[in-house]
């Protein structure tokens, strides 16, 4: 690949914060300006064909297993990277935000990594963008120690968890930075100021710079990353392959080039993550206008329903086939205060665990660290001093377009119950949002901008299909919203109650809650901040 000249300048549309000067240095600017300009143009075909194939979809053309890429599934010699450094034994990883001191409490976690989480977890506030990767450059320097004002300590241990840091999606632009005086992608701002600053520093402390990539919905997107990944280790005279990065199948089209992603980036994959409520959200979005993808409450589609557990047995044996490890998704309960709903809820976790565990993954998510001793344990049992299971090929394992369609099965009505939480859901974490935090527990559950979007987009499902009508729906938004400012009198309830509306109320459905909401409501123009 030829470097081409950079041409243009990235510059910063936001007022200086505390130490962003460390991260936004002329060289890590130039540097992020470089990818900008090799694959911008790339970055946007690629999201209008994201809208095409929609659209496709939607005037009914099947989904299938691509036919032009048979050669690639049917050849068995190919194989993914072997696993880098600090990524052999993955039987627990630890996901979320990285804010100072859940990255202290993440890496001491006893998980074997962190997933430093941009994507689902975080509200891309400016500051929560820099900070994180303060935060970030800190704990690899081993210099995020701190005192809280009253006084408890966070200390990083010795034997802190292998750092995987997951960049935002393709779809998101990053308002802050301008290229050419456009919004540069926010894909390109995480990964490029994180590569950066880190990537020499990882290798240096026996690792590497390691990704988790959000959102994927062909092989074109696969080859991309592969693309900014070749690009990026020849501007800081890396050696190719030093990157790898765990790709989530979380679209539902991406279920269907699993192979294909894995091959595009062989030389630097590190697996497959099943990605399931990003995944069940795109499944409602990209069929949503045909009733038999009519889905029940929220809470009934389980990962024991069949075409749920048709993509994770899919997932695994794609993975193994190719020595390549494949991770389990998320269990969204967390702990609280109450002990008896805790034991509950950890054994909800263990039990999912353990059939990951039981169907072959190498190891999976939990959201919290009291969770880690139970995913642990359920991959001791099954793994014992092995590192992963990659030997179990799942040879047995064979799966149609039709297992992973087949929604019709779960034929359940949702309930009036359903469809409260739903609303009641969304406002609560639309809330906590705008407000800068990506991730939230309500009533028990682990709430990201993935389990949110499922729950907007049930609602707008059944007010399309009429299973409930806009009166219900406007009835229980109000209701909703008076409770909201009741418990959290901070919350903007009109500036709540318009996303609302229009992201799961409207005839048209947005792709996603994040772009516009963030766009009106989180980018700081300078003047404002000043
Ligand atoms: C669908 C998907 O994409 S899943 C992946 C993306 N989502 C996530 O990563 C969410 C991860 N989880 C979280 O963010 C948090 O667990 C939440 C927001 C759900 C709950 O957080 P809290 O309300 O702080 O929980 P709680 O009060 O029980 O926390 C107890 C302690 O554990 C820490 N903690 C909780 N979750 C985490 C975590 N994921 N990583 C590190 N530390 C954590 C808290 O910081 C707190 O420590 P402190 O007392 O030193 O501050
Ligand atoms: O990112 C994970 C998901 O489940 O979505
Ligand atoms: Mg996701």
């Amino acid at each position: 690949m030829t470097i081409t000249a950079l041409t243009r300048q990235v510059r910063v549309l936001a007022a200086p914060g505390h130490r962003h000067d460390e991260i936004l240095t002329p060289a890590a600017l130039e540097f992020v300006g470089r990818l900008v300009e090799a694959f911008e143009p790339r970055r946007r075909d690629l999201l209008k064909e994201r809208r095409r194939q929609i659209l496709r979809l939607a005037s009914g053309s099947p989904l299938d297993f691509p036919m032009v890429t048979s050669a690639v599934r049917d050849d068995p010699t190919w194989r993914a990277a072997p696993p880098a450094p600090g990524l052999t034994d993955r039987r627990v990883e630890i996901t979320g935000p990285p804010d100072r001191r859940m990255a202290v409490n993440a890496l001491n976690s006893g998980a074997k990594v962190w997933m430093a989480d941009f994507e689902d977890a975080t509200a891309p506030l400016w500051d929560n963008v820099v900070g994180g990767q303060l935060n970030l450059l800190d704990a690899i320097e081993r210099r995020i120690d701190f005192t809280t004002q009253e006084g408890k300590e966070y200390r990083l241990g010795d034997r802190p968890a292998t750092i995987m840091v997951r960049p935002r999606g393709w779809h998101l632009d990053e308002e802050h930075l301008r290229y050419d005086g456009r919004p540069v992608p926010a894909a390109l701002v995480d990964f490029g100021l994180y590569f950066f600053h880190c990537a020499q520093r990882q290798i240096d402390a026996g690792y590497g710079p390691y990704f988790y990539l959000p959102k994927l919905e062909n092989r074109y997107e696969a080859r991309l990353w592969n693309d900014v990944f070749l690009l990026a280790q020849e501007l800081l005279g890396i050696p190719r392959g030093t990157v790898r990065a765990t790709v989530l199948i979380e679209t539902i089209t991406a279920a269907f080039e699993m192979e294909e992603i894995l091959y595009e980036l062989r030389e630097h994959s590190a697996g497959l993550n099943a990605g399931r409520w990003d995944y069940l959200f795109s499944l409602i979005k990209t069929f949503g206008h045909r009733t038999d993808f009519l889905l029940p409450d929220r809470a009934k589609v389980t990962m024991t329903a069949p075409f749920m557990r048709a993509y994770t047995e899919l997932l695994v044996r794609t993975c193994h086939r190719r020595g390549a490890h494949a991770i389990g998704g998320m269990a969204a309960q967390v702990p609280g205060e109450d002990p008896a709903a805790n034991e509950a809820a950890f054994a909800k976790v263990r039990l999912d665990k353990e059939r990951e565990a039981e169907d072959g993954f190498d190891g999976s998510w939990v959201a919290h660290p009291a969770l880690v001793p139970v995913c642990r344990d359920v991959f001791d049992n099954v793994l014992g001093e092995r590192p992963h299971q990659l030997d179990r090929t799942r040879d047995d394992v064979e799966v149609t377009p039709a297992d992973l369609l087949s929604v019709r099965r779960i034929s359940d009505k949702p309930t009036a119950e359903g469809v409260r939480t739903n609303i009641s859901v969304t406002l609560r974490y639309y809330a906590a949002w705008l407000r800068g935090q990506g991730a939230v527990a309500l009533d028990g559950l682990m709430e990201d901008a993935a389990t949110a979007e499922i729950a907007r987009v049930q609602i707008w499902q059944w007010l399309r299909h009429r299973v409930i009508d806009r009166e219900t729906v406007t009835g229980l938004l109000d209701d909703e919203l008076v409770a909201l400012g009741a418990e959290h009198p901070w919350a903007p309830v009109d500036d709540i109650r318009d996303l609302f509306e229009r992201t799961a109320m409207t005839g048209e459905l947005p792709l996603f809650f994040t772009p516009d909401a963030y766009t009106r409501h989180l980018v700081r123009r300078p003047e404002a901040q000043a």
